[in-house]
């Protein structure tokens, strides 16, 4: 047969076999069911004010004398199981160290595995589970943080973790529900994605998220109760199965997180609550055939150990394990000529000392024009710092508590002690400590004649801010060495009214941070408005709080359904009779 007479039987067939589609009654061919999420809606939670006498502060002060009172047991949870270990540990009050706040038990390498067991057979059900059930239990779970059990989760941050009220309710009350509830919404926004269909009456294309299969590993760090419950029940909204190990330090309000979940409808199994030694856990996990993916938060050197140890392993793997790792920073604050000196001020003092320097984006490099520094900001700098009240989170004045325990009193009063016989640095406010009843370090500043001094590279995670004062003719020199003299990151702010200089931020700076500023401190990302994370050795920079975050931690399935029957093999061009 002939070219062209073959291409002329060829689309009379498949014009025949569309008007056969096309005279069918259906409307949607698929089988495939697809679901368009209309009710998009990102709101953040507002922030409770706790005036006296307000109904917020009276619950919340019941809250604090409950959890005081009863030293709250915490069980190990497997596969909906809680159990009790010989290994017991008990949480204190940072600032009142002989308060037990809560007893604890760490899960050995046997219990580990059961774990990994019941996350891997519960994940094969979960992963089916339809998204609007998810959402419906995603949804509760914001709801019952938001009322019944805000006071208790609040209660548990201050005291467990040592944050004044405001401190806690921005973290464990808003940014909690704002990662449950945000995180089901851009969930809705990804399934809302469809592949173009060139016809849907002759083919159409979806894209399923699926879960990763085997177990996810979520490891938490100790500073911010919200991001424990992101790690977890992130992926587990995206159809995987975790095994959360808590930093020992947050155990209290990890578990509020865990059990206020399962209230609202995740399943057994889903969330594994398994509270352990870290160096155990990392092993377990990284020689474990179904690890899927790590979702960490924390320091440098342990999420450096944990992709160690991924890497040793790759040959025992079923998947590429994902690695996600949020890690430290050495955040700065740059001051150019033309800043606005009391916002420059207010706005240290808030991004150093709040929560004593244990926020990841907190401030410890400040950087300041010879023209402003003496004449304008030294002084009132030094002041207002000295004033701040330092103690215990019930006394409402406190402006900052303790540091979390003594592993990180000794780490940051070593840095003080070198500080101190620095022929380059001079103490200028703070630099005592006292221990005796709680972890307690004043807010320290440092001036340092070297911009290559370790106290200006290395990240100290505490309540301690270095100064190092530039000459105005040294700005593009002074600000290539804020991204050459650390390798982190993760956030950083400028303060400038020049507005020309404002524009050039952006290219001068691009590689400085994850998280950039204008005029504003270095702290405080919200949910959905500052997805938050940072490059270099500050991490993955995953973005927790925006959509990118969720491809983590699904691996999709692209399905492409044909309607039209299709019986050739050869093509039109061949000429070849196949009849
Ligand atoms: N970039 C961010 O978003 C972000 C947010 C919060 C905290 N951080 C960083 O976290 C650090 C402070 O938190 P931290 O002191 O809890 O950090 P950390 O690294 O000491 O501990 C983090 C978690 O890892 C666990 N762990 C320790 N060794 C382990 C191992 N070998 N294998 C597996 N797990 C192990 C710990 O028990 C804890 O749960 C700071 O460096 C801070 O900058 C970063
Ligand atoms: N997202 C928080 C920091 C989290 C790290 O500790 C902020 O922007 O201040």
């Amino acid at each position: 047969m002939n070219f062209f007479l073959r291409t002329r039987i060829f689309n009379r067939k498949f014009s025949t076999a569309i008007k056969n589609v096309k005279s069918s009654k259906q409307t949607n061919l698929s089988v495939i069911p697809s679901h368009r999420f209309d009710n998009i809606n990102y709101t953040n939670e507002p922030i409770l004010q706790y005036r006296p006498l307000s109904k917020e502060l009276g619950d919340l002060e019941r809250a604090l004398v409950q959890l005081q009172c009863e030293c709250a047991e915490i069980p190990i949870v497997v596969g909906g199981k809680t159990y009790k270990t010989d290994k017991e540990h008990y949480q204190v009050l940072p600032h009142k160290h002989c308060h037990k706040l809560a007893k604890y038990y760490h899960a050995d390498e046997k219990m580990l595995q059961e774990a990994i067991e019941a996350a891997v057979e519960a994940q094969r059900k979960w992963d089916f589970t339809n998204y609007n059930t998810r959402f419906k239990i995603w949804e509760k779970a914001a709801y019952l943080m938001a009322t019944k059990y805000r006071p208790q989760l609040v209660a548990a941050t201050m005291l467990g973790q040592s944050k004044t009220i405001y401190q806690a309710e921005i973290d464990a009350a808003a940014e909690l529900i704002d990662f449950t509830r945000l995180n089901a919404q851009f969930c809705k926004k990804l399934l809302n994605y469809r592949p173009t269909s060139a016809d849907i009456l002759v083919t159409q294309n979806h894209f399923l998220l699926r879960g990763l299969g085997g177990f996810v590993a979520a490891i938490s760090p100790f500073n911010f109760t919200a991001i424990g419950g992101n790690l977890a029940y992130t992926p587990a909204l995206m159809g995987n199965a975790v095994l959360w190990k808590p930093a020992d330090t947050a155990i209290l309000s990890s578990w509020l997180i865990f059990k206020i979940m399962k209230e609202a409808g995740v399943p057994d199994g889903v969330v594994n609550f398994v509270p352990s030694d870290g160096p155990t856990f990392g092993k377990v996990i990284t020689t474990s055939s179904e690890l899927a993916g790590v979702n960490f938060t924390g320091s440098v050197p342990t999420f450096k150990r944990i992709w160690k140890m991924v890497s040793e392993n790759l040959d025992v793997y079923k998947n590429f394990p994902r690695l996600s790792g949020e890690c430290g920073g050495k955040n700065y604050h740059f001051v150019h000529p033309s800043a606005d000196v009391d916002t420059v001020i207010a706005a240290t003092i808030r991004s150093a000392f709040e929560y004593s320097g244990q926020k990841c984006s907190a401030c410890s490099r400040l950087f300041v024009p010879t023209s402003l520094w003496e004449s304008k900001i030294r002084k009132p700098l030094c002041e207002k710092t000295d004033r701040l009240i330092l103690g215990d989170v019930s006394d409402y004045k406190t402006f900052l508590a303790a540091v979390i325990d003594e592993k990180a009193l000794k780490r940051i009063s070593a840095y003080i002690i070198a500080a101190k016989s620095n022929p380059r640095c001079h103490i200028i406010a703070g630099g005592k400590v006292f221990d005796s009843c709680g972890y307690f370090i004043e807010p320290t500043i440092l001036l340092l004649s070297d911009i290559n001094d370790v106290l200006l590279k290395e990240e100290i995670f505490g309540p301690v801010l270095s100064v190092y004062v530039y000459k105005d003719t040294e700005i593009e020199k002074t600000i290539d060495l804020i991204g050459s003299t650390t390798p982190y990151a993760l956030t950083g702010s400028v303060f400038a009214t020049d507005e020309n200089f404002i524009k050039s931020c952006l290219w001068n700076f691009r590689h400085t941070a994850g998280n950039f500023y204008i005029n504003d401190k270095s702290t405080g990302a919200v949910v959905g408005q500052q997805p938050f994370g940072g490059g270099k050795m500050s991490g993955t920079n995953d973005k927790p709080g925006s959509p990118f975050y969720l491809l983590r931690w699904t691996s999709p399935l692209a399905i492409k359904e044909t309607f039209v029957p299709q019986h050739d093999i050869y093509y039109p061009y061949m000429g070849v009779n196949t009849e």
